[in-house]
């Protein structure tokens, strides 16, 4: 089977010019098939903030009110999506911005309320594999952003993590999917404030461990769901680490087990 590498970048990488340019420079020389996944949370919380409005986050997940969905069109399917793209074009790489909704790409439904209305954000319940498809053949770089539709009129904020995962398994039966999630640490630590306390290679069993012991929380928690969950579904390799880990597989970062 070919190989799909599919690549999330964290919003703490798109906010660090440096450490963008450089993810930019290597992921446009990457070889082969590859879909980028972009994040951006703290954007959407700085400008939420500035414009006065209250911020909630419960698990990791933006509670995300009509107002909130503005700002987070605004800077993810705008201002980040195309800003990364052109950086991406100015590289070769011919990169194609989209959301969820654009092809009908990815359809989500709004996440079922519980003890806690998470407002305007979507759960993924189809992925349209055979448009993104065709991209990919033709050479074209998808760039997807955190944002996908319902099909009745509705944007739903939907965490970049997911997006990742979901796409990743969509196309577990048709590639070798590789999924590769890029943030600002070396990869899952054992000791939260000791970036040398990388852990090698991840299993669920010890990562409950870790979590019930609170070495593993926040963010960390739905990305390394994401994780399992793909690699459940026969995605065939798992990875989360620093950026230079998708062009040096000698870098450290950690490697996810069943
Ligand atoms: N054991 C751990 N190892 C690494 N990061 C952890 C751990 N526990 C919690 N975290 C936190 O999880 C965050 C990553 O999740 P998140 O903020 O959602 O990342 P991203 O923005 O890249 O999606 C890290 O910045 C870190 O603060
Ligand atoms: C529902 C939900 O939480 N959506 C996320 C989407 C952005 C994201 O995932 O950004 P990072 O990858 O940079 O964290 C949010 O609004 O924060």
């Amino acid at each position: 089977m070919e190989t799909l590498k599919i690549i999330k970048i964290g919003g703490n990488i798109i906010n660090d010019t440096g450490a963008l340019q450089q993810f930019i420079e290597g992921f446009s020389k990457l070889k082969g098939l590859k879909i980028l996944v972009h994040g951006g949370g703290n954007s959407a919380t700085e400008t939420s903030q500035r414009l006065g409005l209250e911020v909630k986050k419960v698990e990791g997940r933006r509670i995300t009110d009509q107002e909130t969905l503005d700002v987070i069109t605004m800077i993810y399917a705008g201002k980040l999506n195309k800003t990364i793209v052109a950086q991406l074009q100015a590289n070769d790489c011919d990169a194609f911005g989209l959301s969820g909704a654009d092809g009908n790409l990815i359809q989500s439904v709004k996440r079922p309320v519980t003890s806690i209305d998470y407002g305007f954000a979507g759960d993924i319940v189809q992925v349209n594999t055979s448009l993104i498809e065709t991209l990919l053949k033709e050479a074209i770089t998808p760039v997807f952003c955190a944002l996908t539709h319902n099909k009745q009129g509705q944007l739903l904020n939907t965490n970049a993590d997911t997006i990742a995962s979901e796409l990743a398994i969509a196309f577990a039966s048709t590639y070798s999917v590789e999924l590769f999630y890029c943030f600002e640490r070396n990869g899952v630590l054992a000791d939260i404030s000791n970036d040398n306390s990388v852990i090698d290679a991840l299993d669920s069993q010890a990562y409950q461990t870790l979590f019930q012991q609170g070495k593993i929380a926040d963010g960390m928690v739905p990305k390394l769901d994401n994780c399992f969950s793909a690699l459940r579904k026969k995605v065939t390799k798992v990875c989360i680490g620093k950026p230079e880990m998708i062009f040096d597989s000698n870098s450290i970062h950690t490697i996810l087990q069943l």
